[in-house]
């Protein structure tokens, strides 16, 4: 890969090579990191506290310049600040620059217990823009606190590699207000198409994602789930499979997620046979965009192991 001009988004990366499939690309450890309860003047003494090669990779990042009326954290700089007045505006103007950088090209960072309450920069793959049919895919491993970025195509040499910043479930409309936040407009074949069967079936989506995941969160809190919930659940997760393979979405691990709930619902209902295909390729899928030393693929596995055992057990009684 190499980072070079692009045409309308500053600096992106490009591959100089064939790319398989499920190549893991990049594997960085963060230059910094900040909990979702600290402030801008911690990310500033962070960053002064680099040693001087780190720091100039952080100052050399690219930074979406939002408007001054935006920012609010001045009064909370002068409060704690005592030296010279003619040095503040330099101060505040140095902090600004360090949180703008951070803002555009921050990534979610989890803690060791699994938890997203963190965000962190990672100098190379801060390089990556945005598209909403991304060739890669990336997630902070707390387990070896990396970020990774996995090919989810294969790449053809010469062809920018690009990440999606947001969930790409939403409908166009809403990527866009999501996309605010790094002050640009993507102009990807999708957000140009704006085709109305995208845009439906992109809305029917988002409904039914966030409603299967929080119907799944309700059933693990309750100790007897009835079997016509479970089969009532698993209806609703295969037309979301449906929607994501019509949408292309085959590689986004939102669908494993869904593989997963729908292999667990099967299992229930004591379709060990249907729950097995689904975990498998919850389980190839989390290979490809993660790779097998995070806790998706141990989780994944895990639930694959669970429902070869129900079958071995259902051919031992049979
Ligand atoms: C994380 S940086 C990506 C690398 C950046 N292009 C650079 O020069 O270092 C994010 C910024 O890149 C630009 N960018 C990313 N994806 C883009 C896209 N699809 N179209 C236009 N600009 C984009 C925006 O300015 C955004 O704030």
């Amino acid at each position: 890969m190499e980072v070079r001009k692009t045409p309308n988004a500053g600096l992106g990366m490009f591959a100089t090579a064939h790319i398989p499939r499920g190549t893991r690309l990049i594997c960085e450890s963060p230059l910094v990191v900040l909990s979702e309860l600290a402030d801008l003047p911690d990310l500033y003494r962070l960053v002064e506290a680099l040693p001087a090669e780190r720091a100039a990779a952080f100052w050399e990042l690219a930074a979406y310049r939002r408007k001054a009326e935006e920012v609010d954290w001045i009064p909370a700089i002068r409060a704690s600040y005592d030296g010279p007045s003619e040095d503040f505006e330099a101060l505040c103007d140095r902090v600004l620059d360090a949180w703008l950088i951070y803002e555009t090209n921050r990534f979610t960072v989890r803690s060791s217990n699994g938890a997203r309450n963190k965000m962190g920069l990672f100098p190379k793959a801060a390089r990556l823009n945005h598209s909403c049919r991304p060739n890669v895919f990336h997630r902070h491993n707390h387990y070896i606190n990396r970020l990774t970025i996995h090919a989810l195509t294969d790449i053809d040499p010469g062809t920018e590699i690009c990440t999606s910043y947001i969930d790409i479930v939403h409908p166009t409309q809403e990527r866009r207000r999501l996309l605010r936040h790094w002050g640009f407009k993507c102009t990807c074949d999708l957000c140009r198409s704006r085709n109305s069967a995208n845009e439906h079936r992109r809305g029917k989506l988002e409904t039914l994602v966030s409603r299967a995941k929080r119907d799944a969160a309700e059933r693990s809190q309750k100790t007897n789930v009835p079997q016509w919930d479970h089969a009532n659940a698993l209806g609703k997760l295969e037309e979301i499979l449906e929607l994501m393979t019509e949408e292309e979405l085959d590689e986004a691990d939102t669908r494993a997620e869904i593989l997963a709930l729908a292999a667990d619902c099967a299992l229930a209902i004591g379709w060990a046979g249907m729950a097995r295909d689904w975990a498998l390729q919850a389980l190839e899928i989390e290979e490809r965009c993660l790779g097998s030393d995070g806790q998706e693929w141990e989780a994944a596995k895990a639930r694959l192991d669970k429902v070869e055992r129900a079958l071995e057990a259902e051919t031992g009684s049979g």
